[in-house]
């Protein structure tokens, strides 16, 4: 049984407690790992380690600083499947998709940052003929960041790149549902050279070691993914103690469907949005609004795309929808299904666990499902199920179409499909969304700024706004 450690101070360490948790694969209901059940003991330890890697760190030149998350960049991408590997056994998903997605994303963010760094500059502002002023851009210190199961080295490696760029020091927490890939790149950091302290790695749960990170003093600031109703809880904590805090919560996004649009494209991406990760990514399109004439067309064209997804083994080349994360993570979804019933909705196809044979005869697998004949205000229509279920709904005109997928609480992404672009342009200034894709769905450029509207989160992630997050601006004026 594989047992991970803890990564402090550029060493394995077991937990203060001595107590392991289990760690399933649920792709087959088996335990491959136990993980450590750490405390604030731990935490201590770990902050304590990066409070004295902070100056050396902080002191290396940017260019020094990036080398060494490049190095581990490299690393990731010679490590690529076996990584791969690791994270669809630990999370579920296809293991083509973490192949092209998960890991590749998570040796570009380090990339990234790593290159980026070396352009980041400060402003200077001249007040002409009496004084000039330049700001420098500090690093904070230790800082935290807290990553959740469903990209797990992607959403991990895309927190510490900016904040190690930055020249702050790193505890960070991955999700204890997916550890096992944040503990790989521990690995990789020793091989890569990367100064003990500087990132440490604390193994356990939200409420011991998450809770811990976010009461500590020392801790300046937190980034954070994963739930609205986690992200409540962290700001209560770390608000009254002016912490500098990014959280990139959940979402209920739209995709926008016009009459007008390039159909096979949309079709084929809408499908995407709906079920990519099995539906398990902030950004995923969960309501699909279709404008009236279109509706029964794209219907047909959806269900037999959706009826066509193979939801199988991970480990298959073919298989599009590997399993939901967790046993706790299903039965929320399929409580998602038996109240979209109760609300009156028309199941059009899937709403069943799925049972394979074989080794995976005890996964947490679901098929895609798609409901019709939902009011937009109801709860499948406004709260974030994070799984495959999604809704078609028709509209009849361009302000219906906006103030239903403006009807959430969540405010992170949509996508608009149609072929006018002064209607593409006015729809996308017109949601409350902090990401709006036009004809396409999840095309990331790692320079734009990523996070979301009201309750799907506060502040930005992303190229310099991430910089920025991770640095405290002070202004020097000099008098002429
Ligand atoms: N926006 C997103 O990308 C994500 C949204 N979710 C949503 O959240 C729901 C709940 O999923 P969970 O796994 O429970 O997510 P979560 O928000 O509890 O977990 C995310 C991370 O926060 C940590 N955490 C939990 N409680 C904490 C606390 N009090 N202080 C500090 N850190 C804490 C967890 O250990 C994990 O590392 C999901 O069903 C889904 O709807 C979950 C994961 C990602
Ligand atoms: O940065 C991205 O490309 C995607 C981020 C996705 C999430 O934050 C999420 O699903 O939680």
């Amino acid at each position: 049984m594989l047992h991970l450690q803890n990564f402090l101070n550029g060493t394995f360490a077991p937990p203060a407690s001595g107590k392991y948790l289990p760690n399933s694969n649920p792709a087959t209901a088996e335990v491959f790992s136990q993980i450590p059940d750490s405390d604030e003991r731990d935490v201590q330890e770990a902050v304590r380690a990066a409070r004295q890697a902070f100056p050396a760190w902080s002191n290396l030149s940017a260019e020094k600083r990036g080398r060494h998350l490049m190095r581990l960049s490299a690393l990731i991408d010679q490590n690529l499947e076996r990584l791969a590997e690791a994270e669809t056994t630990d999370n579920g998903k296809p293991l083509t998709l973490s192949r092209t997605m998960d890991i590749p994303r998570a040796s570009s963010n380090l990339h990234f940052f790593g290159t980026g760094i070396q352009h980041f500059a400060s402003e200077s502002h001249f007040m002409e003929g009496v004084a000039v002023n330049y700001t420098v851009r500090r690093p904070l210190g230790v800082v935290a960041c807290i990553s959740p199961w469903n990209l797990p080295l992607y959403l991990f490696t895309w927190k510490i790149a900016p904040a190690l760029a930055a020249g702050n020091c790193v505890v960070a927490k991955p999700s204890e549902i997916t550890p096992y890939t944040a503990h790989l790149l521990a690995e990789l950091c020793v091989e890569a050279g990367l100064p003990a302290g500087v990132l440490n790695i604390v193994h356990g749960t939200g409420a011991k070691v998450g809770a811990a990170l976010v009461e500590h003093p020392d801790v300046k600031a937190i980034s954070f993914t994963g739930g609205t109703q986690t992200g409540k809880t962290i700001a209560r904590t770390a608000a009254p103690m002016f912490k500098k805090l990014s959280l990139e919560l959940g979402g209920k996004n739209a995709t926008v469907i016009f009459a007008d649009c390039d159909f096979e494209k949309t079709v084929t991406t809408a499908v995407q949005a709906a079920f990519a990760n099995q539906g398990q990514i902030c950004l995923c399109g969960s309501r699909i609004l279709v404008e009236r004439p279109l509706y029964e067309q794209f219907k047909a064209a959806f269900l037999e795309k959706v009826n066509a997804l193979k939801v199988g083994d991970p480990l298959e080349e073919e298989t599009n929808i590997g399993a939901l994360v967790s046993e706790q993570h299903l039965q929320k979804v399929q409580q998602y299904i038996a109240l979209a019933k109760e609300e009156g909705g028309t199941l059009l196809t899937g709403g069943g666990r799925v049972h394979l044979e074989g080794r995976c005869a005890n996964g947490y697998f679901l098929q895609p499902t798609v409901f019709e004949n939902l009011p937009h205000t109801c709860r499948t229509n406004t709260e974030e199920i994070f799984g495959p279920v999604v809704t078609l709904m028709p509209f009849d005109s361009e302000e219906d179409a906006v103030h239903f997928a403006n009807y959430t609480e969540y405010g992170l992404a949509a996508s608009v499909w149609t072929q006018d672009l002064t209607r593409a342009h006015r729809v996308a200034h017109a949601l409350h969304a902090g990401i709006v894709w036009v004809n396409t769905w999840l095309l990331r450029d790692l320079r734009t700024p990523f996070g979301g509207m009201k309750q799907s989160g506060v502040g930005r992630e992303g190229g310099w706004e991430a910089l920025r997050f991770f640095t405290e601006p002070q202004n020097v004026c000099v008098k002429l």
